[in-house]
């Protein structure tokens, strides 16, 4: 069981339930779910409003193979009849194949150095985002989500999810004490968590929300980053801990369920109806 900071244990706001999610931070930002809205009706509402929706996805090295899958479900599942933009961001071009797009669907390739190290790797996509966001994609979509690459879209994923800035609750800590999130905890760390305080530990591998607070989100989290290297210092969960640090001080408008950010490898819980995007 989770209980949010400040709220007494039992409230049904501040707590998972064994059987189910709550559906309110208590910040009132709702944890979208399966049952907590209506497709049709979400549609209706934001279909009029021709909306551009952009992906970041890193695929350097080994990575690019996962592409594939990734675009191929992306394409059935992830904002169908939205205009999508897929940026994938790649040390290898030539890598990247070709995958037929439907209509208003379009993708462009970003060439990236090949960082030597996976932390680095995944330290350096904040910056990368930040920066591709101020040059050229703040002005090419409306929202944008940043995906990890070695995942496939196995339900819809849709309009539920747009909202000012997202965060995705991680599939390992959805039912564990907040005690046990494994922030960082050196004080020394620009990702410090002090014992009592945390909401969430949400996932590094989906975030997303409007272009101009991702751009600031992801700006913070690589200036936090950079802070960190200039002591010598590597977060615990990498760029993981930046973000959730970042979390705490600017709450997510909009949280998603563990059915938007599962890892297959684990037994699907009664509590989860159904998986949209996983490992
Ligand atoms: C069990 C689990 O969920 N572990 C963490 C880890 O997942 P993983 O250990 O699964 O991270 P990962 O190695 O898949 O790296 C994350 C992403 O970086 C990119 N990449 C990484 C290595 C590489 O050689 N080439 C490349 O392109 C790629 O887009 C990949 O999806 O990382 C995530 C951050 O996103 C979260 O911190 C997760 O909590
Ligand atoms: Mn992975």
């Amino acid at each position: 069981m989770v209980f949010a900071k400040g709220v007494a244990p039992g409230a049904r706001v501040a707590q998972f339930m064994p059987a189910e999610l709550l559906a309110l931070t208590p910040w009132l930002a709702p944890i979208v779910s399966e049952g907590t809205f209506n497709p049709e009706l979400l549609h209706h509402i934001y279909q009029p409003l021709n909306l551009t929706i952009g992906v970041t996805v890193f695929a350097v090295g080994k990575y690019t193979r996962f592409v594939q899958p990734f675009l191929e479900s992306a394409e059935r599942f992830f904002m169908q009849g939205y205009r999508v933009r897929y940026y994938i961001f790649t040390n290898d071009p030539a890598a990247i194949p070709q995958v037929p797009l439907g209509p208003g669907r379009l993708l462009s390739t970003i060439p990236i150095q090949k960082q030597a190290r996976r932390e680095e790797i995944s330290m350096r996509r904040m910056e990368q985002i930040s920066r591709h966001i101020a040059e050229r994609a703040h002005w090419e979509v409306d929202y944008i989500f940043c995906l990890n690459v070695d995942m496939v879209f196995r339900n819809p994923w849709g309009p539920e999810t747009l909202g000012d800035l997202v965060a995705a609750i991680h599939p390992g800590y959805y039912a564990v004490p907040r005690q046990q999130f494994p922030y960082e905890r050196r004080h020394i760390s620009t990702a410090f968590v002090a014992d009592g305080e945390g909401d969430f530990y949400y996932g590094g591998a989906v975030f997303g929300g409007r272009v101009a607070s991702v751009y600031e989100f992801t700006r913070g989290c690589h200036m936090a980053i950079l802070a960190d290297k200039a002591n010598g210092i590597m977060a615990a969960g990498q760029e993981e801990s930046h973000l959730n640090r970042r979390f705490l001080s600017h709450k997510p408008s909009k949280v998603l369920s563990p059915e938007y950010l599962w890892d297959s490898r684990k037994p699907q819980p009664p509590s989860l109806k159904l998986i949209r995007f996983s490992t």
